[in-house]
Order: structure tokens, then sequence, then C-alpha cells
């Protein structure tokens, strides 16, 4: 069973005065299938700790440790190899590419690498039947709603089986119908995939998908209930 660890993680970014404390000795730790939210005010350093976390910028104390492996010591090539087998990212802004379609889009991941494989493109399929994408596989993400490509994010995002799923602010583009749709989404199909979910948000609604809680100011977390 995969395990995500974060032991006293600090983040300073350089001023040209004092450095600015982002994140202050912060420890996690979510097994597979489990699933955390983390809440707190804008600018309170959540956005800060998923991009340490899924190894999109290094901490400046503290390990991280995904199953054995700490992203932060490994050389940058095997570093975005490591992000693309191990995280799946879901932004609040979907990143779909507008000139591809929803089957190529789902498929970015596996293109990182090699041409993908017949399997490879069975998977993304599979993944958009899943997320109720199976007759739009040749859209372009302009002729989709906003629940729909956030959908589309989360199939490209499982695509390469990963371990972690990162969510930052998931449903802050999208209505309060539709957030619960893809909040309701991304519970279940985490726990399909046993990935570890993390979820960034402000929305106390999609927090309570997640079976562990924290909330984090001024750069410290703390468990909610
Ligand atoms: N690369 C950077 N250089 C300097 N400061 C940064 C950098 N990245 C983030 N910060 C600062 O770190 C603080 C925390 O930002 P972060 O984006 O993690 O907050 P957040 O809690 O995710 O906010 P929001 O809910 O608004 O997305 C902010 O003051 C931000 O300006």
């Amino acid at each position: 069973m995969a395990k995500l660890v974060a032991t006293h993680l600090s983040k300073s970014f350089p001023t040209r005065s004092e450095p600015l404390v982002v994140l202050r000795d912060v420890s996690l730790e979510i097994r597979s299938g489990e699933s955390a939210a983390i809440i707190g005010p804008s600018g309170s350093g959540k956005s800060t700790l998923l991009h340490l976390i899924g190894g999109l910028d290094a901490p400046t104390s503290g390990t991280i440790d995904l199953d054995g492996e700490n992203p932060h010591t490994l050389a940058p090539d095997k570093l975005a190899h490591f992000r693309n087998h191990n995280v799946g990212f879901v932004f609040q802004d979907h990143h779909l590419l507008p000139q591809l379609t929803v089957l190529e889009n789902v498929l970015i991941p596996a293109m990182a690498e090699t041409a993908p494989t017949p399997a490879m493109i069975e998977r993304a399929r599979q993944l958009l039947t899943r997320v109720g994408l199976a007759a739009r596989l040749d859209h372009r993400p302009a002729e989709l709603s906003g629940g729909e490509r956030q959908r589309c994010g989360i199939a490209r995002a499982l695509l390469m089986k990963p371990k972690l799923l990162l969510a930052d602010e998931p449903t802050g583009n999208l209505d309060q119908k539709t957030a619960t749709e893809v909040a309701q989404l991304l519970g279940e199909i985490h726990t399909q995939e046993n990935a570890i979910l993390l979820i960034v948000t402000h929305s106390k609604e999609l927090a309570a998908i997640a079976q562990k809680r924290y909330e984090m100011n001024s750069g410290l977390l703390e468990p909610r209930s």
C-alpha cells in the first residue's frame, strides 16, 4: 500500500529584505485510497504545499516520501519521469490543450514519453467512459461545458495510474450543482483507482468528501474535524 509522508516541511521565498516564510513545519500522512482536504484563507500556503508534494517546487527544509521515494533528491530528468508516473494534477483551470480532442488531451501524459500504446488508448477511453464523456472523445475542449472539461482533466490526471492525485481548487470555476457532481466523481474515482487524494479548496462542501481535513493558517497546518 502506497503512503505519502510529508515531514517538517518549510518553505521560504527570498525577497529583497527578509525571506517570506510561507510554510512552517508542515507534516502529514495519507495512504492509498484515503483522501485529505486542506482549507484555509487565501495566501496561507495551500498551493505552495501542493507544489512541494507534487515535486513542482523544492522545500526549504523537510522531506517528502511517496511510497519510498523522495522526489526532491532526484535529478531533473528523473524528477519529470517521477511526476509523470506517480502524480496526477487537477487544476482549477483545466489546462486542456484547445487544438487537441478530448481523447488526445487525456493521452498527453503518455505522449510525454512515447507514442501512446493501444493499451494506453484503451485506458483513456475507459477513463473517459467512467467520467461520463464516452460520447465526447472527438470533441475539442471548447465544445465542452466547464464541468465536462474538469471531468476530462480528472481522466487525464489518472491516465498513468498515479499513486497520488493532487487537486488544486478543482471546483473553483464551477456552479454549485456542477461542483457537487465533480466533487462526487473525485471522491469515487480516487477510491476505485486506490490513489491518495489531496485536495486544496475554499469549498467546505468539497472538503467534506475527504476522510481527513486540515486547515492552513499562515503556513501552519492543523487537523480539523
Ligand atoms: N514563487 C513565489 N515567490 C514568492 N512568493 C510566493 C511564490 N509562490 C507563492 N508565494 C507566496 O506564498 C504565499 C502563499 O501562496 P499560496 O499560493 O500557497 O497560497 P494559497 O493558500 O494557495 O492561496 P489561494 O487560496 O489564494 O490560492 C503568498 O503570499 C504568495 O504570494
